[in-house]
């Protein structure tokens, strides 16, 4: 199997490649309408600096093994991995040659669904987590913002069919978000395929 065209981001403390056509245009129409069919889409309830309310998204979490997953106070509870969500888990382990174990599903329903300024930096993910972040569905705008250098921010179109490799050290140094948007746009699937230990 040949590898993928990407392009690797100008980013300092950081490695993050961009690989924009990782699935073609008709696996990636395929990959969508069978993930927003098939996945168990909940919306949960988070606490963020000591307020509750509920994630501005929808969320399911999957994994190989049965370790919970918890971030903003929320444990989620994994399902196996199956269909189209363990098709795409391996078409990435073959291309990056890298194995995971976990994935976090969201799904944007709207510019009001977004997804807060964070970094993936909870302990079980490991020191340098290798997080492959794919998009099926409307363009969303990602964010980066360096943590300790203001004059570092970066603003990066998610297409339909890519792929984000986060690597090394970029979750010590740099935090990332979907905002809101208040352009009409059609649902968004994100997966972040990671590895817990
Ligand atoms: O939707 C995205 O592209 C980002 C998702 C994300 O950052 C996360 O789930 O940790
Ligand atoms: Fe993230």
């Amino acid at each position: 199997m040949t590898l993928r065209p990407f392009e690797k981001l100008n980013m300092k403390n950081a490695e993050v490649l961009y690989f924009k056509n990782f699935f073609t245009q008709n696996e990636s129409n395929a990959y969508f309408d069978s993930l927003l069919k098939n996945i168990n889409w909940q919306q949960d309830y988070i606490t963020v600096f000591g307020k509750t309310h509920l994630q501005p998204r929808l969320t399911a979490f999957y994994a190989t093994n049965s370790k919970t997953y918890s971030y903003s106070n929320i444990i989620m509870t994994p399902n196996p991995f199956d269909g189209a969500i363990l098709e795409i888990k391996k078409t990435i382990e073959n291309q990056l040659k890298t194995e995971f174990t976990s994935c976090l599903a969201n799904l944007y329903r709207s510019g009001q669904d977004s997804n807060g300024w964070h970094a993936d930096d909870e302990k079980e993910l490991g020191k340098n987590p290798t997080i492959a972040s794919v998009t099926f569905g409307e363009e969303r705008i990602f964010h980066f913002k360096h943590k300790y250098d203001a004059s570092k921010k970066l603003k990066l179109t998610l297409h339909h069919g890519s792929l984000l490799l986060m690597k090394g050290e970029t979750q010590h140094f740099w935090l990332h978000q979907i905002p809101k948007t208040k352009k009409q746009v059609t649902p968004r699937i994100n997966l972040t395929f990671r590895i817990i230990a």
